[in-house]
């Protein structure tokens, strides 16, 4: 296969200052929702995005992520201030703003899907493809405005509303857990290790991982469980309201009050979880721990919290599990990574997941901050498997329509 001299440099050794905008490192973007992947060197933050907006969408589940951490407004807290009118509630002016920016990208991604739809009659099976078709076969061609029609078919505000919360939804909360799946690989160098020799004896140099590897790789599995854990992406949940009076365990909720689970500190109980602060997918290893079945049930649900729980838990959890072993697998199969000799301390800088102040950043998904790592192809072998499971990705986008990575 022919690839050009910039991919071969890059894939040796990736300086982020070289790392082309079609890279074959897309081809792990592309396999989550997306990834904001931010790489460092010495000082230097770069956002690998290769394209206006892409960049936009991080920005936007940025800007939602921050808004939407509980107690980031004092409104949140003392409820008397959500009286205020407009003029003395900055808070509002602000969302209300952010919201109209979100609706721009949103809304003009609706327009997109339906010129494709109309004018080069380009059929997929994405949710708005398939929604917009099912709409106009029962009789909306258009509907414009918000809300829903008479027999409640969304209308377009609502379903580009919609279409964009499960992009928000899934592309922030599985990135960052694969950021922080980098972090604490760097920092538990066994366990890494030994997540790469069960890969190597069930899957081998030939190919990638695939979803089929998945019972057979029990430990990288627990590992991402272990991740899931550790720092459950969406730290403190989302807040839900009682919507009736209710009694637990002595205290009272009255109908209206918000309730917050702290998914984090539920993760580190340590008669749950004994040694908390140790990432060890061992706990996670083992028929009764597996996430596609096995007869502890109450094992499999101690594991999902990172998801929520009850009436509103996680809609994706499934894709999001997917995704999460999918990406952590081929990254392990395929790359070495390391941090770089940090010249003012004269090692290695390794990000201390447990220092919550240092490592991440606040907000209602926790990030790692950006640290230095650099990636290189295990063998030429691996490197050239990657590179065409890139180049039939292309021709898969191509099939479906979909504007590919710059070569
Ligand atoms: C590692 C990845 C993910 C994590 C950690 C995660 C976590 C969560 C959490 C904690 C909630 C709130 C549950 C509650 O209120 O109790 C939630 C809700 C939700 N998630 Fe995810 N999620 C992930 C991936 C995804 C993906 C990939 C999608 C879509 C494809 C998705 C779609 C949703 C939706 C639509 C809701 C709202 C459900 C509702 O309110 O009824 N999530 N997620």
């Amino acid at each position: 296969m022919c690839h050009d001299a910039k991919t071969d440099r890059a894939l040796r050794a990736i300086s982020p200052d070289e790392v082309p905008e079609g890279h074959w490192f897309n081809l792990i973007r592309r396999y989550s929702t997306s990834i904001p992947m931010y790489i460092t060197y010495g000082k230097r933050v770069h956002r690998i995005a290769n394209n206006p907006q892409v960049a936009q969408v991080y920005d936007v589940v940025g800007n939602f992520t921050r808004m939407a951490q509980p107690g980031n407004y004092l409104a949140d807290v003392v409820p008397f201030l959500r009286m205020l009118p407009d003029i003395l509630a900055p808070w509002r002016s602000e969302a209300g703003a952010k919201h109209r920016w979100e609706m721009e990208l949103y809304g003009g991604l609706l327009e997109e899907e339906k010129d494709a739809l109309n004018y080069q009659g380009t059929v997929r099976d994405s949710f708005l493809n398939t929604y917009l078709r099912a709409r106009a076969a029962a009789g909306y061609a258009t509907a414009h405005g918000n809300g829903t029609t008479t027999d409640m078919w969304m209308r377009d505000t609502m379903l580009a509303y919609t279409a964009g919360t499960i992009l928000e939804a899934g592309s922030d909360t599985t990135a960052t857990a694969i950021l922080a799946f980098v972090l604490y690989m760097l920092n538990y160098p066994a366990v890494m290790k030994r997540a790469r020799e069960e890969i190597d004896s069930v899957v081998g140099s030939e190919r990638m991982p695939n979803f089929d590897d998945e019972d057979n790789l029990p430990y990288v599995v627990a590992c991402v469980q272990e991740l899931l854990r550790c720092h459950p992406p969406i730290i403190m949940g989302i807040p839900h309201r009682a919507d009736e009076d209710d009694d637990y365990k002595g205290y009272h909720i009255p109908k209206g009050t918000t309730v917050i689970g702290n998914l984090w500190s539920i993760h580190m109980d340590p008669v749950k979880y004994p040694d908390p602060t140790n990432f060890n997918p061992e706990r996670f290893l083992g028929e009764s721990m597996r996430r596609t079945g096995g007869p502890d049930a109450q094992a499999q649900v101690t594991a999902r919290y990172a998801f929520g729980f009850g009436r509103r838990f996680c809609a994706g959890k499934d894709v999001g599990e997917a995704s999460l072993f999918i990406v952590c697998s081929r990254i392990l199969w395929g790359l070495d990574f390391f941090a770089p000799m940090d010249p003012e301390i004269g090692k290695a800088r390794i990000p201390n997941p447990w220092d919550e102040e240092a490592t991440w950043t606040k907000g209602f998904i926790a990030v790692p901050k950006p640290f230095s790592v650099q990636f290189s192809p295990r063998t030429e072998k691996h490197a050239e498997i990657i590179r065409l499971s890139f180049e039939e990705l292309q021709d898969e986008w191509k099939d479906a329509g979909l504007p590919g990575d710059e070569r």
